[in-house]
This record gives structure tokens, sequence and C-alpha cells, in this order.
């Protein structure tokens, strides 16, 4: 491959090009920010390496990732590096480096691939939870735990930890420039999702990411690992996904799977403990837990393979369901989670947190928790936040950040057929309304009147919305799409002839017009819109192609060719919370939200 290839696609090189002193012989994986190929030395072919080429100049990250792998995050069960370069230019190139080839499988994989025994997996899960033990003794956090990131080597079953980019040591300066490190939002514990929630206005402020939301993600990758499941599906919207995460207890992994054994199903229940000081304090002490059960009596359920295989197919394994209804208690905040009452909510569990939550919460929480109430009118609907069409099998994409190499080019173009957002657009001249405070207030009273203290909501004016790289998928899809470098037409509402529409900050959808590259005139782009003082900003971030349905990630945002500037400028009317715009608006394709 020609070098000139070579420097513009770093995510796509060949078997045989040359990187330093390493030979390419294929790709194991190419994530948000890096690119993993397999590489043999070229004075000692033979040997497999992994070698991770960043896709950005800046080597930062890739530079705190490697010595972060030399130096503290150094443990058996940790990924070793072995050398590092720069490419093409030795000097201003980008940064890579070598690491040694995991010749493993990701957890979830390794579980239904292999079945393992419940002893395999709490062995595995133990030696993880011990792992991040010695790591966090050490100030290190790993902060993007999920499970393509946990390595299992089939033969020894050893785990072995791997892309420490988003990892952290006390005492180095953050690379962070949102709330939350970068991850992945069905891992996030509810206490990071509460504080993203709660200072969604402050987007200078930053999370003190620590040791019991690392625990908390193990949590999530043990409970796939044995029901086949994750405690929340990933391919719920955004913010449906975040309340349940906040308010909803999962089902215990044996409700699920009751092979699972009962030590180790509720070991795997506490780290997904609501509250932080509910889980082990410490790595060492959720070892002990998920191996209790196993040292104790109990010890033969363990024996036990994950799953059931289907009769006469040997290898093929039946995943077990999901409820329809699966979570029907909501969370007492701190109450123990593994005691989770049976009754009917009442209105008190809107309680303090409810009170606090729905007085600071973001606009997403705002917009799931209102349209519950429009609907249902009762406290009760907010028992049911599973997704539209019932829970996914576990093999439905699980939305990583990184792009399976096995997949085709076009993997994540997939048909998704799902449930959009209702646009929030409503017609103008009328006032706004139904104006959000105004239900919030109500629902506010409500949980007030419970005997809760409560403030009156701030009202002041937004800032921008926080600068954000736009994912590799979402690039490889609008490059496949012909719709990388394009600004076009669209409007919030194809049904008026106003000119004028009101909008309402949060998730909308708004509708193409004409056809560019590939993309139908009338297909629908669903994300967020924030609304400011003098302008409204959009950014979209699925693109449903009209008549086929088939959706695509995208990073589009609202544009204003007048002035070429992001945004569409507000016309009179609206308050803090909606805003009167033109109907039809510019759209354009970007590779980095900037703010
Ligand atoms: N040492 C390794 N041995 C084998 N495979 C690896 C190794 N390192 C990474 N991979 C594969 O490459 C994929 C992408 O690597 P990695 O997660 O480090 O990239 P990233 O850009 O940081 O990804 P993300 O977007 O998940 O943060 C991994 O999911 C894994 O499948």
């Amino acid at each position: 491959m020609s070098l000139e290839g070579s420097q513009v696609f770093p995510a796509a090189l060949q078997p045989g090009a040359v990187v330093g002193r390493w030979r390419v012989l294929g790709t194991l994986g190419v994530g948000g920010y890096g690119a993993v190929y397999r590489v043999e030395p070229l004075d000692a072919p033979g040997r497999s390496f992994a070698l991770k080429l960043s896709l950005h100049p800046d080597p930062a990250r890739a530079l705190r990732e490697m010595a972060l792998l030399l130096d503290r995050a150094w443990h058996p069960n940790v990924v070793r590096v072995h050398a590092s370069g720069r490419w093409p230019d030795p000097v201003e190139g980008l940064p890579y480096f070598v690491m040694d080839c995991v010749e493993g499988m990701a957890l979830h994989a390794w579980a239904e691939a292999f079945n393992p025994t419940f002893r395999q997996v709490a062995m595995v899960g133990g030696s993880v939870a011990m792992t991040l033990g010695v790591l966090h003794a050490r100030g290190v956090l790993h902060r993007d735990l999920k499970p393509e990131h946990i390595l299992i080597r089939p033969r020894e079953q050893v785990p072995v930890l791997i892309d420490f980019g988003a990892g952290d040591q006390t005492g180095a300066a953050t690379l962070t420039t949102t709330t939350l490190p970068p991850g992945t939002l069905h891992l996030r514990s509810p206490e990071a999702i509460r504080f993203q929630q709660l200072h969604w206005r402050q987007p200078e402020l930053r999370y003190p990411y620590n040791a019991a939301d690392d625990l908390y993600a193990l949590g999530v990758c043990l409970y796939r690992a044995v029901t086949g499941h994750y405690p929340f599906p990933p391919e719920q919207e955004p913010e449906l996904l975040a309340v349940a995460i906040t308010e909803r207890l999962p089902p215990a992994p044996r409700d699920i799977n009751p092979q699972v054994p009962e030590s180790l199903s509720r070991a795997v229940l506490r780290l997904l403990a609501k509250e932080p000081e509910q889980r082990p304090s410490t790595g060492e002490a959720a070892h002990a837990e998920l191996m209790r059960g196993l040292l104790s009596g109990g010890s033969a359920a363990f024996e036990a393979h994950l799953f059931d295989e289907i009769p006469g197919t040997p290898k093929q394994i039946r995943r077990p369901a999901w409820p329809a209804q699966p979570y029907l208690k909501p969370a007492p905040r701190a109450a123990p989670v593994v005691e989770s009452p049976r009754r009917r909510p009442a209105w008190g569990w809107l309680g303090v947190a409810g009170c606090l939550g729905l007085l600071l919460a973001g606009p997403g929480t705002w917009e799931v928790l209102l349209r519950g109430w429009t609907r249902h009118t009762t406290p009760e609907v907010l028992e049911t936040v599973s997704a539209p069409g019932g829970h996914k099998l576990a093999s439905a994409p699980d939305r990583p950040h990184s792009v399976p190499v096995a997949a085709p080019a076009t993997a994540a173009l997939v048909v998704a057929p799902k449930e959009e957002p209702a646009p929030v657009t409503t017609k103008p001249p009328a006032p706004p309304s139904p104006k959000p405070g105004r239900t919030l207030k109500t629902a506010t009273i409500a949980s007030c009147m419970a005997g809760m203290a409560c403030a009156s909501a701030p009202l002041v004016d937004r800032p921008t919305p926080p600068a954000e790289d736009c994912p590799q998928d979402a690039r490889a899809a609008m490059s496949a799409l012909k719709i990388d470098t394009i600004q076009w037409a669209a409007k919030f509402d194809p049904t008026t002839r106003s000119d004028f529409v009101t909008v309402r900050e949060g998730r909308t959808a708004v509708y193409t017009v004409g056809s560019e590259g590939r993309v139908r005139h009338g297909s629908m782009l669903t994300g967020t819109l924030y609304v400011g003082a003098k302008r409204v900003y959009g950014r979209f971030t699925q693109l449903r192609q009209n008549k086929t349905g088939e959706t695509f990630p995208v990073c589009i945002e609202l544009w204003f060719l007048d002035d070429m500037t992001r945004g569409v400028p507000r016309s009179e009317g609206g308050d803090e919370n909606t805003a009167v715009v033109p109907n039809m608006m510019s759209v354009r394709s970007i590779w980095r939200y900037d703010e």
C-alpha cells in the first residue's frame, strides 16, 4: 500500500503495510481513538503483537495510555506495552504503541461461545475485581470498563484488561473536555449520570470518577456474562436509559437465568447498587463476594454451565428470555439494593430524590418524565421504562465505541427499525404550549406535598453545548452516504405551511428537504435541541432514510446560512424552554461539534 494512502486512512491499513519496524498482518479492531492491528516485527517474523495506531495526531491520549500501561497500571492481568513510535513521520506522525496481542475474546463473546461454568465466570470476575483493586490502590482508574475491554484467553481462562485510553491516575492533568470521561452510557454508574443531570448547565465541571464507578461497570459486564443481557438495554433511547439506570432496579441475574448460583447473583447485584456506598468498597471486597459461594457449601451450583444448549445443535446456547416488564419496582434511594420492595409504588417514592432530580435534572430527563406524565397521568407509568419493542436480545448492537472488525465495513449502517421520538415542534403562532415548566411545577408540587423541601427551578440562560468529537462509525456512515461535507435544507415540521414553528428544548426530529448524496428527501434526523437566549442549537446523531427505514449514525448540526454560524436565531416569542424559529433551516454534516 502506498504511504500516501496509509497517511490518509490510519484506520484502514492493509496486510503488508509497514509501520516503523512492524509489518501489519491484519486488523484486530477499530475504536473511536485507535486502530489496532496484528503486527510482526520486521526482524523477527512469526511473532504476533498488537499495534495501536492513534487516529488523531494529538498525542496526548496515546501518551497517557502508554504511560499508564508502562508504569502504574502494570499488572499480569493488564496488557503489556513493548514499543512505541510515530508514523509515518517519526517526529510529527500519528502516535502508536505496540503491546501483547491478546489471543482472546471479549468477556460476553467468550461467555456465549464457550458456555463456561459459573465457577469459571466467577474466577474470571474475581480476577478482574482483584486487578481493579490493585490498580485502584495505586491511584489508577480504568474508566471505560466494558466486556469488549476484558479479553479472555480461552485456554487459560485468564482475563486481560485492555484500552486504558480513558484511564486516569491521581495527579494526572485531566484530558477530558466533557463532564463525564469518555465512556458508554449503559456502563455508567447511577451517580455519574445523576452528576451530569444535576450539572448539565455547567459543562466546565468534571465528574469525580472513582473506584466505585469501575466496580459498577464490572457489575454490568458480569451481569451481561451470566444472563446474556445488559441490566439496562443499551438500545434504549439515551434519556430512557439514563432514567432506568438511576431509578430502576434490574432483575436479579438469577431471576433471568435460574442457573446462576444465589451467592453469585447477589454479588453481581451488589456491584450494581444505586449508591456507591452499597457496593463492595474495594476490588478485593468485590472479589471476596464473587468467590463466597465457591468457597462455601453451595459450590456444586457453580459447576453448571451458564446457558442451556439447544438440543441437537451442540455449542449453540439458548439465551434466557428477558422479561417484558423487567423493572416493576422503583429503587428507593438509600435502600439496600438487594431488598427490592414488592409493593406498587406510591406517590411518596417521588420523595427527596424526585424533588431534587426534577428540579435540577437535565433536559433529557425532563423530557422523559414529561412524556410519561402527559401520556399516563399517574406516577405508575414511571415503572415501565423498557424499550418500546421490549428488550432486544443481547446480541443486538451494543453501541460500543469500537466497531468489531469481523463486521463488514457497512456494519454501522444497520437497519434498525425503532420507534423514534416524536418531534417536539408545535405550530405557531400559538404560544409555547404546554409549557414544560408548568407541568414540571405540577409534578414538583406533588412531590413537595409529600413533605419534601423544594426550591424553585433556576431560570438561567444555557451555555452553548460543549464540544464533542464525531464518533468514528458516524464519520464512516456519512462518508458512505456521501454527505460528509455538505449542508442542506431541512424542516422542523414538513406538514405545516407556517413559516415559523415553536420548538422545545430536548429530543427532536427534523426532516431533510431534497435529496443529497445517498440520502432521500424527507429522511428523518433525530437529536437534541438546545434553546439558548438568542439561538437554538441542534445536534442530530441519527438519520433514518425515508422509505427504507434504514438508520445511520451521523453528526449533523443546525446551521444558519445567512451568517454561516451554528444554530438558528430565535424569533420573537417563546421562553427559557421553547423558542420560535423558522420552520425551514439548514443543517450540515460535521466531524466535530464545537462549543
Ligand atoms: N492488545 C490487544 N490484543 C488483541 N486485540 C486488541 C488489543 N487491543 C485492542 N484490541 C482490539 O481492538 C479493539 C479496539 O481497541 P481499543 O478499545 O483499545 O481502541 P479504542 O479506540 O480506545 O476504542 P474505544 O472506542 O472502545 O475506546 C478492541 O475492542 C479489541 O477488540
